[in-house]
């Protein structure tokens, strides 16, 4: 069906949906992370990027956040723009675990794949792949490049989460050594595993994940600066990824009630794409038991339900002015 939806309706939804959530006490900071549990739990933004590249900001969307598991998507979306999407379904897979985010039982199920790019597996196996292969520098430059060419701008990395990852990340390590015992880890185990860390402590702002969001929604086109980061054809192989595992264990219920694919990092952030029509994303560091930040859930949802949007919803959404 024919639906039409206007910006001023969308900015009113959104800032109810900030209102109605920015007073919720749910959820704890991730604290397997020293760096994370420190964050002021009071953060809270929400940023929507439209396919005009126009975007409503509401709250701390310029706060730098620690991406974490988002990046995840940007380092998919590299190894699809490198490999192309058989070969990433091939060297890794695009399934769901139902497990938690860093299961290694997840692994041994899935009779030795990593599954999908979306879970620690994965991204380290991404990592490993992201080209040129044998060279961790390069390999940083494209994983950065790209994660600016999706937001429109750079992220920092923050090195004290940088520090404060490595030195705790026991059970990615195993991850890294079981996946290449396995012949799933393309490169340098170590070094798929270092990126893979870094790249989840880079900085980033609610809207640069609004506007990435937006990008893909958009087919590959940035909406704001209007550059082809990526082929229209991967828009919906890393849509389907995400919908099926973006929220680990909790992501058919996710899809069951907001309707909507996104994606979660331990950092607070969430990331949302509704394809032709708008990215979506918020920002507030307590998390539930799967990971996911609880505000950010609470906000996207509400925005979705009082739009009557949805990817199952089967409209042709128009936005007007
Ligand atoms: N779900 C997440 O955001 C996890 C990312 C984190 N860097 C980890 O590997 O544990």
């Amino acid at each position: 069906m024919e639906k039409k939806i206007s910006i001023s309706q969308i900015k009113e939804v959104a800032q109810e949906a900030y209102n109605e959530v920015k007073g919720s006490t749910g959820g704890k900071n991730a604290d397997y992370i020293p760096y994370l549990a420190n964050i002021d739990t009071k953060l809270f933004g929400l940023s929507i990027c439209l396919m005009n590249g126009q975007t409503i900001n509401i709250g701390d969307t310029d706060y730098c956040f620690g991406i974490e598991s988002v990046s995840k998507v940007h380092t998919a979306i590299l190894i699809l723009r490198q490999y192309g999407a058989q070969k990433v379904l091939d060297m890794i897979g695009a399934d769901a675990t139902g497990l938690p985010f860093n299961s290694i039982i997840a692994i041994l199920l899935e009779n030795d794949h990593p599954s999908t790019p979306l879970v620690n597996a994965g991204a380290i196996s991404a990592c490993s792949m992201v080209q040129p292969v044998g060279n961790s520098d390069k390999k940083w430059d494209a994983i950065v490049q790209n994660i600016t060419e999706l937001c429109g701008s750079a992220p920092q990395l923050i090195d004290e989460l940088y520090k404060s990852e490595t030195a705790t990340n026991f059970n990615n390590r195993s991850i890294a050594w079981l996946l290449k015992n396995y012949n799933r880890i393309y490169d340098d185990p170590d070094m798929a595993l270092d990126l893979y860390t870094r790249q989840c402590s880079l900085g980033i702002t609610a809207q640069q994940l609004g506007i990435a969001a937006g990008t893909i929604a958009n087919n590959g086109v940035n909406p704001v600066t209007k550059q082809t980061v990526f082929e229209a054809s991967l828009a919906p192989k890393i849509t389907s990824m995400i919908s099926t595992v973006g929220f680990y264990e909790h992501s058919g219920d996710w899809m069951y009630t907001a309707g909507i694919p996104a994606k979660s990092g331990v950092g607070g952030g969430v990331m949302a794409v509704l394809p032709g029509v708008m990215g979506v994303s918020a920002f507030a560091p307590p998390l539930d038991e799967a990971g996911n930040s609880v505000k950010a859930q609470s906000a996207i949802k509400f925005i979705m339900n009082k739009l009557g949007l949805g990817v199952f919803n089967g409209d042709n959404v128009t936005i007007t002015e």
